[in-house]
């Protein structure tokens, strides 16, 4: 099984990146940490406590990172998170959160397992990560890849070109982006297909069960959240794209390409730029994601609610 260390914002879909990276037999979920970014520090780490509970995770460490980004203010995402991060579905007790730093988890994980075995899933913004780049610059080398959500190829939810989890905290995207690990991008271009359509609804509710009502709660209030504030008639479920792809490399198509990100001030700030003018050789380390396959993605989705039904 691939390890992974899933540093999170729940949120919605990163609800249920969480959910998927701990019922798929291929992924062995490490740890969850969390950053502020859909909604504040404490309400996100609570979230990420009670869906702990929820899926009855046992003996994943949880840990709280960092409270706002190196140098913007907190700026959650409360009209599609709502007021408390996850609004939309009752929460159970939460789980407990592990002593220490988020920055120290993910550095002393690293280290601790073997050179190339562990992968970063940040689905939410990249302070946390930056941060433990610039504490122990040896994780760059030892880590497996960064197969993170964030960014797009000339698209945005902040602005005409700015993607929420890069535009929160560009600073620290760039640190993460210059770094010459390998980096999946799983950006809007990719996660604007992920869309939690009625079909996919049906197929939840066929299932039934605590869990498929919980999921289906998530999404009856992030389709609200997206009609109202997007205009999407479905809610793109983003944060998953990224487990799914480590869980299955053939259900998104990448190109490679030099990615960097913008941080000046202005209409493009937060943007990752794309350089498709650039020759591709052995130095490109990033990629982006392009091209999902709809039902593969979300079978393994149907697939992990049975499998944290059937276990509970
Ligand atoms: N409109 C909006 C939707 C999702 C998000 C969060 N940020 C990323 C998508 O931009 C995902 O990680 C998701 O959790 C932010 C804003
Ligand atoms: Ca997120």
């Amino acid at each position: 099984a691939k390890k992974i260390i899933l540093d999170c914002d729940p949120g919605h879909d990163d609800a249920v990146a969480m959910l998927l990276a701990h019922a798929n037999p291929e992924i062995e979920l490490l740890g969850v940490t969390t950053i502020g970014g859909n909604q504040t520090l404490d309400k996100v780490t609570h979230n990420a406590q009670c869906l702990a509970t929820e899926y009855g995770m046992e003996g994943v460490p949880i840990h709280a990172g960092c409270d706002r980004p190196l140098l913007r203010p907190v700026n959650p995402a409360a009209k599609e998170h709502g007021e408390s991060g996850l609004d939309g579905v009752v929460l159970p007790e939460p789980a407990p959160l592990s002593e220490g730093h988020a920055v120290d988890f993910i550095i002393d994980t690293i280290m601790e397992n073997e050179p190339g075995t562990v992968t970063l899933v940040p689905t939410g913004p990249l302070t946390n990560i930056a941060m433990a780049v610039r504490k122990e610059p040896r994780i760059v080398d030892r880590v497996k890849e960064v197969v993170l959500m964030g960014g797009g190829v000339h698209v945005g939810n902040r602005g005409p070109v700015a993607e929420f989890n890069i535009w929160t905290d560009p600073e620290a995207a760039k640190i993460v982006f210059n770094e010459p690990w390998p980096i999946t991008m799983v950006g809007l271009d990719l996660t604007h297909q992920a869309l939690a359509t009625d079909e996919v609804a049906k197929k939840i509710a066929d299932l039934g069960g605590p869990v498929a009502d919980f999921v289906l709660g998530l999404f009856t209030f992030f389709r609200k959240a997206y009609q109202d504030s997007q205009g999407f008639e479905f809610p793109p479920v983003h944060d998953p794209c990224t487990v799914a792809y480590l869980i299955d490399p053939d259900i998104v198509k990448c190109v490679k390409v030099p990615i960097d990100v913008e941080t000046a001030p202005g209409i493009t700030n937060g943007m990752t730029v794309a350089d498709f003018n650039a020759p591709i050789d052995e130095t490109v380390h990033t990629q982006a994601a392009m091209e999902l396959d709809f039902d593969g993605f979300w079978s393994l989705v149907v697939d992990a609610i049975d499998r944290v039904q059937k276990s509970g």
